[in-house]
């Protein structure tokens, strides 16, 4: 069939990367989406090009350049994909993975060169952009995991999984067929096969990653949405609504408690150190709270230094595990004082406790009785937990 020869494959190849790489570069310059994982992407179609449009060309080219390119080409666009979905997925992995294998894969490139053994070459650059496929993929499973769908997800993945296995494959092509291995690529044009394989991985790594970054664009607007900006705790909306549908689960006997926390003594910090100071402790309470609370406890932040726990309990109406967690709040955050300007500002918190009744159908009892007792615990001194007298009804 005419138009699965190789240039035209080729030439479709070479369109696609070089649109790919103008699209990434208007998200990041117009729009400012995810604005250095889309220029680190149009960097890698553009080098794709680049290495593509040599090899094209380069018959007449010394032999060090011809095996060269394609080889360090690859090793490149590998590395910059890789660089691209840790900024995309907002991973906190350091770069010195990717610098070693990219350095060791170089190195390798560079003696095959040297030994004019081109299948060295080759076999050092497979094998690095291998394990560079393999890096993506981890990060994309270990990012995405849990969060999209098990088919979204596994659709996302696809595209790395197969990267990895093409490696896999041409690198034991490499290993076990010398006599194959022996030409060059340069001086062997790909199959239609092969360029139509990386075509296509090329087109839907591509789409993975414009998925990813949808992905946290609405990760992003669900942020801003259900969250308290200063510090990520739920707001109040969203809070109310976690409260709803805590009241609704209820009425089916699943139990759960109310811990009201305020800040003692907040606008101290603020009047002492400045509102910055502030900000930073509400921050730092929040931080500490939510790694003394479980994924299913939700802390929302109800206005200035005021929160609010949500502890969904193993025991309905079981008070006292409710009044530990409380416990265990207010004594890390007492032990934790706040690092500010080489200064150690001491926090406190008082927490009212209290269990809903399945009667009251948004909550508002519940809150107001736990807020009762938050008032209570600052009356009798501050840095301390009051816990309410189950009302009679609780479930
Ligand atoms: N820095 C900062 N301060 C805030 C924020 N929201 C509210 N505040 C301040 O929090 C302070 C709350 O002060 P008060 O209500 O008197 O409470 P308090 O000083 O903690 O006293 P007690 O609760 O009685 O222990 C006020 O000065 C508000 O301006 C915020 O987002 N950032």
């Amino acid at each position: 069939m005419d138009f699965l020869d190789v240039s035209t494959i080729l030439q479709v190849s070479a369109l696609f990367n070089l649109m790919a790489a103008l699209a990434w570069l208007v998200l990041a310059q117009s729009f400012r989406i995810a604005p250095r994982a889309s220029r680190l992407m149009a960097a890698g179609h553009l080098l794709w090009l680049l290495t593509q449009g040599c090899t094209a060309c380069m018959a007449g080219w010394p032999a060090l350049l011809r095996d060269g390119i394609p080889e360090f080409g690859l090793l490149g666009c590998l590395a910059l994909l890789l660089l691209a979905v840790r900024r995309m997925l907002r991973s906190r992995q350091r770069a010195t993975d990717m610098a070693w294998v990219s350095g060791l894969g170089a190195l390798g490139i560079a003696i095959g060169l040297a030994l004019q053994g081109s299948v060295l070459a080759q076999f050092a650059s497979t094998a690095a952009a291998t394990v560079l496929a393999a890096l993506a993929t981890r990060e994309v499973v270990r990012c995405t995991g849990g969060e999209l769908s098990r088919v979204v997800g596994g659709l996302t993945t696809l595209p790395f999984v197969a990267m990895v296995l093409i490696g896999l494959a041409h690198g034991a092509e490499l290993l076990t067929e010398p006599a194959w291995a022996a030409r060059t690529l340069a001086s062997t044009p790909p199959s239609a096969a092969r360029a139509s394989l990386w075509l296509l991985v090329t087109v839907s790594t591509t789409l993975s990653l414009i998925a990813l970054m949808i992905w946290r664009v609405v990760a992003r607007i669900q942020h801003l949405t259900f969250r308290d900006p200063l510090t990520g705790a739920l707001n109040r909306r969203a809070f109310e609504q976690a409260l709803a549908d805590a009241q609704a689960q209820l009425q089916r006997g699943h139990g759960f408690a109310l811990a009201m926390i305020d800040i003692d003594h907040f606008k101290r910090i603020n009047d002492q150190h400045g509102h910055q100071a502030g900000d930073a402790a509400l921050q730092h309470c929040v931080r500490i709270w939510q790694a003394n609370l479980r994924e299913v406890d939700r802390l929302g932040r109800l206005g200035g230094e005021e929160f609010c726990a949500l502890l969904p309990l193993a025991t309905a109406g079981d008070l006292s595990a409710a009044a530990t967690v409380a416990e265990r709040l207010r004594a890390s955050l007492a032990a934790q004082p706040l690092r500010w300007h080489g200064l150690a500002l001491p926090l406190s918190a008082s927490i009212g406790v209290a269990l809903p009744v399945a009667r009251d159908t948004l909550g508002e009892i519940g809150l107001v009785r736990a807020d009762a007792e938050l008032y209570r615990a600052k009356a009798e001194g501050r840095n301390r937990v009051c816990v309410a007298t189950p009302l009679s009804g609780n479930a």
